[in-house]
């Protein structure tokens, strides 16, 4: 071999052995983008349906009807043992669960419904003149939530509406017969938190004990959120530190905020 054909050779070697120990180390980060986002394209394209829809037709096939808790377990299973679904999941979960048993909100808003798998889990707590209104940008997704609460009977308690965050937010006092909310979850994308809480309080539509409560503060994070929330004399903030969604390798936040400003 000449001395060219050794670097080279060397060389391939190299990479190859670093790409090997690097994918190795990485494996369960891997794991987690295959889960995540890479096979189900594959499935979407091979099946023609969406994930969204596969998950619907396994809660039809799988969940007690009118029965939250069967859709929530069923939908847990889901996401653990066929497809990875972006629900707030089990651990995240009990949290938002302890909130409101504490809280015994009247109105509580969502922004960000999925498939409406946190929406179940809120409105399955609330008192019977309580509701929550939960706001899905994408007209799929707020479809496939539509079924999924009236699979679990709470079509009376959650209203599903399929418009951008913000213009909601403004609608609320005079479309949507809101004088103040008592409970948020912040769980839309990530970087329109601080937009939308900003708006909130332009409404006023937080009072003192109000809670809100935001996922996915540290994976993938909300940019301006955290430093807003935490350094205003407005709240009073609680940080847990979680696993993120169905994935048991990878900690996550979610962030507590109790309003304690002037209404
Ligand atoms: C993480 S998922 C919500 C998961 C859901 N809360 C659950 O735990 O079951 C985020 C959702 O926010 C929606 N979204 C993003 N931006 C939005 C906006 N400006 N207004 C309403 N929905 C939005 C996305 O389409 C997506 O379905």
């Amino acid at each position: 071999m000449d001395s060219t054909t050794t670097a080279l050779v060397a060389a391939v070697t190299g990479a190859v052995t670093t790409a090997t120990a690097y994918a190795y180390y990485q494996r369960d980060w891997l794991k987690d983008q295959w889960l995540a986002f890479i096979s189900p394209v594959i499935y979407n394209f091979l099946t023609g349906t969406t994930r969204e829809q596969r998950a619907l037709k396994y809660l039809k096939e799988h969940a007690r009807e009118g029965d939250p808790d069967s859709v929530l377990a069923t939908f847990d299973e889901f996401c653990r043992t066929q497809e990875w679904a972006m629900n707030a999941a089990e651990e995240k979960g009990e949290i938002l669960d302890e909130i409101v048993r504490e809280l015994q909100p009247t109105t509580c808003l969502e922004l960000g419904t999925y498939c409406g798998y946190s929406a179940v889990r809120i409105a399955r707590q609330l008192s019977p003149s309580a509701r929550l209104i939960t706001v899905e940008v994408n007209p799929d997704y707020a479809a496939v939530a539509r079924e999924v609460v009236k699979l679990a009977g709470l079509q009376d308690k959650i209203e599903v509406i399929n418009v951008d965050s913000a213009d909601v937010i403004r609608e609320l006092k005079q479309t949507y017969d809101v004088t103040k909310l008592d409970l948020v979850f912040l769980d839309h994308w990530k970087y329109l938190y601080i937009r939308d809480i900003k708006i909130i309080e332009e409404e006023k539509l937080l009072k003192k004990g109000s809670v809100v409560f935001a996922d996915n503060v540290i994976i993938p994070g909300a940019p301006g959120y955290l430093e807003y929330i935490r350094g205003s004399k407005d709240y009073k903030s609680t940080f847990y530190s979680v696993h993120f969604e169905y994935m048991d390798d990878m900690r996550d936040g979610v962030e507590k905020s109790v309003y304690v400003g002037d209404e």
